[in-house]
C-alpha cells in the first residue's frame, strides 16, 4: 500500500514544475519530501491526491492509479494540504463531523485512530476553527485528514507555522501513526525535520537531487567541514568569500560552515588571513555535515 511515481512531468505554462520525478515510498514507510518553497512538492501532492492531472508519467497510491482509480485514491487516501483547509466559520467538533459524515464516517468508528490528537483539542470543541492558535489548527487538520482512516497520509509542509513544542508533538505523533501501519509522505522545508523520516527525496526546481536515509544523504558530503567562528560575523562571512581557497561557505547559526579547496586544509595559514582581516576571536573546528550542508552542495 505504498506510492510508486514514474517519470512524472508537470508544467505551468513556462514554467517546469516537475520534470521527469521517479521514486517510489514503500508501504508503511515515512518519507520526506524536503525542498524550499517554489521547488515543486504541492505539485506532487495535488497529482498524487487526483487534484491535479500530470503531462506525463505514472503513479500509483495503494495500489490504485491516479488517473483510473481516482475514485478509489481519495476514499483511501487522507490529505492534509499546506495552507489551512478546515471551515474557519465551523466549530471544531463541527469541522470533524464534517470530514466524517462526507466519507460515510461517524467520529466513534475511527475515534481509535484520532483519538491521541483528538483530546488535545477536545477541550476546545466549541471554539471556531478560525480563533485556533496555530499548533491546534494543525492538529485539527490531522484529525480531519485521518478519521476515515486512510491507508496513505500526504502532509503538506504540516509544520509551517508552528511553534517548537508543537512541532516536536507532531512529529511524534506521526511516528505513532506509521506504527499502525499507515504509509505517510510528508513535505517540509525544516532540514531538521528531515532527520526524523526513514528516507528522504531532496527536491529543488522540480528535480530530485538525491533519495536515500537522512544519514546516508549526510555520509554523502563530499569534503571535511569546519565550524568557523569569529567576533564579527559579516566580516567573516566577506574575508571567507574572498579567500582564494575557499571551496564553499554557508552561514549556520553563530558559525559558518567552510569548506576548503586544498586536502588536507592548511588552518594555520586560514587563520593568519583572518586575523590579517581585522577578525579576531576565531575559531575552526571540524564539524559534522547536516543535510541542509548537503543540499547546498546538491542543490548548487
Ligand atoms: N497554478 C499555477 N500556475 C502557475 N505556476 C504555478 C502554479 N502552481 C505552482 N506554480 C509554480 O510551480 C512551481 C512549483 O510550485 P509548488 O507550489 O508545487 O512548489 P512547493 O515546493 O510546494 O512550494 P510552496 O511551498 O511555495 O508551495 C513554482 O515555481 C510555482 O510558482
Amino acid at each position: 500500500m505504498g506510492i510508486t511515481i514514474s517519470n512524472i512531468s508537470k508544467s505551468y505554462g513556462e514554467i517546469n514544475a516537475l520534470s521527469d520525478i521517479s521514486f517510489d515510498v514503500k508501504p508503511g514507510e515515512l518519507f520526506g519530501l524536503i525542498g524550499p518553497d517554489g521547488a515543486g512538492k504541492t505539485t506532487l501532492f495535488r497529482i498524487l491526491t487526483t487534484l491535479l492531472i500530470a503531462d506525463n508519467g505514472q503513479a500509483t497510491v495503494a495500489g490504485y492509479d491516479v488517473l483510473n482509480d481516482y475514485k478509489s485514491i481519495r476514499n483511501s487516501v487522507g490529505y492534509m494540504p499546506g495552507r489551512f483547509s478546515l471551515y474557519q466559520d465551523l466549530t471544531v467538533e463541527e469541522n470533524l463531523n464534517f470530514f466524517a459524515t462526507i466519507f460515510g464516517t461517524t467520529i466513534e468508528e475511527n475515534y481509535d485512530l484520532v483519538k491521541d490528537i483528538y483530546v488535545q483539542i477536545e477541550p476546545f470543541k466549541n471554539r471556531r476553527a478560525g480563533k485556533l492558535s496555530g499548533g491546534m489548527k494543525q492538529k485539527l487538520a490531522l484529525s480531519c485528514a485521518l478519521i476515515h482512516k486512510p491507508k496513505v497520509l500526504f502532509l503538506d509542509e504540516p509544520t509551517t507555522g508552528v511553534d517548537p513544542v508543537s512541532r516536536k508533538e507532531f512529529w511524534e505523533m506521526l511516528k505513532r501513526l506509521q506504527k499502525k501501519g499507515i504509509t505517510i509522505l510528508v513535505s517540509t522545508p525544516y532540514m531538521d525535520e528531515a532527520a526524523l523520516c526513514d528516507r528522504i527525496a531532496l527536491i529543488q526546481n522540480g528535480n530530485i537531487l538525491e533519495i536515500d536515509t537522512p544519514n546516508a544523504i549526510v555520509s554523502h558530503f563530499p569534503k571535511p567541514l569546519y565550524n568557523i567562528s569569529a567576533h564579527n560575523m559579516y566580516n567573516l562571512i566577506e574575508s571567507l568569500t574572498n579567500y582564494e581557497h575557499t571551496y564553499s561557505i554557508f552561514p549556520f547559526g553563530e558559525f559558518v560552515h567552510y569548506t576548503d579547496k586544498r586536502d588536507p586544509i592548511d588552518k594555520a595559514s586560514l587563520k593568519t588571513y583572518l586575523e590579517f582581516q581585522g577578525l579576531t576571536d576565531i575559531k575552526i573546528e571540524k564539524t559534522q555535515p547536516t543535510i541542509e550542508d548537503t543540499f547546498m552542495e546538491l542543490a548548487k
